[in-house]
């Protein structure tokens, strides 16, 4: 019985290590002046794993910092500490919570926003009026820059890109990173967790049900037809069939679309945007910290396609300290299904060329 117990308080210890060994992280928003940047930097200020938030934009970002300094969340900074005169014991220290630091930086301290980041999530650039792909010479080259930025001045930080077009952008990003000489695909992500969130939201709506009980993965990529939900793999997803299967899965393709227009020009999706970006943010940072089994979709450098010419994939990917640490496959799939990433296998090829292109003419 007492060592039952004490089993179970020795593997408590070890778990509450584990998220003693909580680092600071900093962490950088490019954009945070913006429909996403603002509700983002919002989010982040509640996350207990952030204990510095770098805001950037080429307008406003000093104003948005103000504003959410004002927020009276701290964060829990747990420090390891050797025991007195021993050095192969650490044990936990009782955390104490410490103030975020929250900096805004106008457009001319790219450099200094950006000093010792950990975590740099992008989402700088237009938003579209028509197709993600209408945004790709607007938004190429304002990504194209600040990858180089992170390159030269946080080399190894890890970086989310939300910018459209994603199919393209991360593509960019990871060129940058490999003219500089400092790319590690663990490294670069692509966000398409608003994809997961449309499908597990949608599907709980056919479902009836409460979509904290419906996990779906959505895997390929992030515009139309490049987004394909493995809806057969979920419990609630295997008995949609014939019309009501098809309308899930092009409510889930073209969700911005919804937005877009319900917006009346006024831009796409922002506050589901920042939820889910600060959710996959979130993700990153538990994994960062020693989280084991972070398992979530998103668009990366992977195999799984690389045979047809096609070297970024979004499939569920578990996160780790060091970034990826690992790309599943994509399990079983149905008839319907097949066809669906057939459709997005050409277009995304044509997305990833035309980022890469675009480094490589300039
Ligand atoms: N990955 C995804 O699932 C989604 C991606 N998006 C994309 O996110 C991007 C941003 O969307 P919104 O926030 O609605 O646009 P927005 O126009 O409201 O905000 C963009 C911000 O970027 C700033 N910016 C422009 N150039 C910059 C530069 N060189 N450095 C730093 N900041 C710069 C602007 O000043 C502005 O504050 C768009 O490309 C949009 O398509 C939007 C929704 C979902
Ligand atoms: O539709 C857009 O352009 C913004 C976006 O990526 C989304 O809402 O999924």
């Amino acid at each position: 019985m007492f060592a039952r117990s004490a089993a179970r308080a020795l593997k408590s210890q070890s778990r509450q290590f584990s998220s003693s060994a909580t680092r600071q992280s900093k962490v950088a928003v490019l954009g945070a002046g913006g429909g996403i940047g603002q509700p983002l930097s919002l989010l982040l200020k509640l996350n207990p794993h952030v204990t510095e938030l770098s805001l950037y934009d080429i307008r406003g970002a000093p104003g948005v910092a103000a504003d959410v300094s004002h927020i009276d969340t701290g964060s829990e900074v747990r420090v390891p500490r050797l025991r007195p005169h021993s050095t192969s014991h650490v044990h936990a220290h009782p955390h104490r919570t410490a103030l975020i630091q929250v900096r805004g930086y106008p457009a001319d301290k790219l450099d200094q926003a950006l000093e010792g980041t950990d975590v740099v999530v992008i989402p700088a650039g237009v938003p579209r009026k028509m197709t993600r792909d209408d945004l790709f010479n607007t938004n190429a080259s304002i990504v194209r820059d600040l990858a180089a930025a992170i390159a030269r001045v946080s080399p190894k930080a890890k970086v989310l890109v939300i910018s459209n077009p994603v199919n393209s952008t991360v593509p960019i990003v990871s060129a940058v990173f490999e003219k500089a000489g400092v790319y590690d695909p663990a490294h670069i992500f692509g966000v398409t967790t608003l994809d997961v969130v449309r499908a597990q939201r949608f599907l709980a709506a056919v479902a009836g049900t409460d979509p904290k009980n419906v996990k779906v993965t959505v895997v390929g990529g992030h515009s139309g037809a490049t987004i394909v939900p493995l809806l057969s793999q979920t419990p609630q997803g295997k008995s949609i069939t014939g019309e009501a299967y098809e309308k899930l899965v092009h409510r889930i393709q073209f969700g911005g679309d919804e937005v877009v227009q319900a917006k009346e020009g006024a831009g796409s999706a922002t506050l589901s945007m920042a939820y889910a970006g600060a959710r996959f943010t979130g993700d990153i940072l538990r994994a960062l910290n020693g989280e084991k089994g972070v398992v979530t979709p998103t668009f990366v450098k992977s195999p799984l396609f690389a045979e047809q010419g096609i070297d970024f994939f979004s499939s569920n990917v578990e996160l780790g300290p060091n970034g990826v640490e690992k790309i599943h496959g994509l399990g079983e799939l149905s008839e319907q299904e097949k066809k669906l990433l057939e459709a997005c296998l050409p277009e995304l090829k044509k997305n990833i060329e035309k980022g890469k292109k675009f480094v490589q003419q300039s």
